[in-house]
């Protein structure tokens, strides 16, 4: 069994409740489990097939999931990227390869498989593009309909084909992502529609099974794990799973959480930077990374808690060092990302150039989502096609 319990001053919710804020204090809720309830164990677990639902025991779904084989999603070794840093254990798990080509699937199989068991069937989001490709995506599957809020000319075109062809409708909000979260909360409270961003305390279950993954791949826990964070949702989702499989007994250490975001969107890197409480919101957030262009980030406090229990830190990381990881992931190792997602590895460049890694340290990198999510970005940095009349010697002419 299960029940909402109150990431901040505790308070307890049924399983059935459609609560997304605490009554008493207005924080956010988690799913909280019977632990002693769950008797398998790993050995059980590994027999099953890799994927999300592997670990079903450690998550709220109790029907038929929907479900498109979501997770499973490769580990590579780091081999070039690694030899320059001098860090030979340094890997990335390409999250890019789920269904709908972002993490978000993962979340979504449960958001919408939640959705389903709980009576609900109109689901919403707010968007920077992948939450509505994978949410568009999932209701369609479920034959629910969608809605999705984005903020106008800020969402990359392979995200936004995405919602439109799954049928979803597509709203342009002129203003932000923030924005678009409030607006959307406000309107799935007020008409009783289902939410599913992230401060849906079940979708982040679907997410934690990230690092399930990644220590069962490694076959032991990760020294450290570093995501790029905006709002922070999978950064406390993957942390909150691992603390869940030690306190059964599954692992005796946590990794090092590590965050990684962009100079233009960084108030979790200045709140751990600055010791400070809790993250101060920035009104303007700017970033080539756009699905990481978020100034306040919901999941905020589970977030720095992460962090700071594991002796995990924040880095930020400018455009131009996404840019040259998202080329280098793309042309030494064969990993094509969107820019977001370069985001972790070229944190962990820039902490290694810092002398902040100890060489030796198993590093896991999630690297969030796929390359061809935002091809304007791609096609920016390349030099276009050659164009040549149709002769073999146009052709070796121009080799
Ligand atoms: C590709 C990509 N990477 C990273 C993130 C950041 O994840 P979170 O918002 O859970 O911090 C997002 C969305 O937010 C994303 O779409
Ligand atoms: N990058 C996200 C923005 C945050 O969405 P959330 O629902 O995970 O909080 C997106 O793809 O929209």
């Amino acid at each position: 069994m299960y029940r909402l319990v109150c990431v901040h001053c505790g308070a307890e919710y049924p399983p059935d409740a459609i609560v997304y804020n605490c009554e008493k204090c207005g924080h956010l809720l988690a799913v909280k489990y019977d632990l002693d309830e769950i008797t398998i164990t790993r050995k059980e677990l590994n027999q099953r097939p890799i994927s999300v639902w592997r670990y079903k025991e450690f998550l709220p779904v109790r029907i038929e999931p929907v479900t498109l084989q979501e997770g499973g999603t490769p580990l590579y070794h780091l081999k070039k990227i690694g030899e320059e840093l001098g860090l030979p254990n340094l890997y990335a798990k390409h999250e890019g390869m789920n269904p709908s080509g972002s993490f978000k699937d993962r979340g979504m199989t449960l958001g919408v498989s939640m959705a389903k068991q709980l009576g609900k069937n109109i689901v919403a989001c707010a968007s920077t593009g992948n939450t509505s490709a994978s949410m568009a995506v999932y209701a369609a599957k479920a034959g629910m309909p969608s809605v999705v809020l984005l903020p106008a000319g800020h969402v990359a075109l392979g995200k936004v084909a995405q919602a439109l062809m799954h049928g979803a409708k597509v709203i342009s909000i002129r203003g932000n992502f923030d924005r678009a979260l409030e607006m959307v909360h406000e309107l799935c409270v007020s008409h009783g529609i289902y939410l599913l961003n992230s401060i849906n305390p079940y979708r982040l279950e679907g997410q934690k099974t990230i690092g399930f993954e990644a220590v069962d791949q490694l076959g032991c826990v990760p020294d450290r794990i570093v995501l790029p964070v905006g709002n922070a949702g999978n950064i406390s989702a993957v942390y909150k799973g691992l603390c869940e499989w030690r306190d059964v007994g599954f692992i005796d250490t946590l990794p090092m959480m590590t965050a990684i975001q962009a100079e233009g969107a960084m108030p979790v890197v200045n709140a751990i930077k600055g010791n400070l409480p809790e993250v101060v919101v920035e009104q303007n957030p700017e970033t080539v990374a756009s699905a990481i262009r978020i100034g306040a980030p919901v999941n905020a406090e589970k977030a720095l808690r992460a962090i700071r229990e594991t002796k995990g830190t924040a880095e930020s990381v400018t455009d131009a060092e996404i840019l040259a990881m998202q080329r280098d992931l793309a042309r030494y190792e064969g990993i094509g990302v969107e820019p977001a997602s370069a985001a972790s590895v070229a944190g962990i460049r820039k902490l290694a150039e810092q002398g902040m890694l100890d060489p030796s340290e198993k590093i896991v990198c999630v690297v969030t989502g796929h390359l061809l999510k935002d091809p304007e970005t791609v096609i920016k940095q390349c030099a276009p096609p050659i164009e040549i009349d149709p002769t073999i010697e146009a052709l070796l002419s121009v080799l």
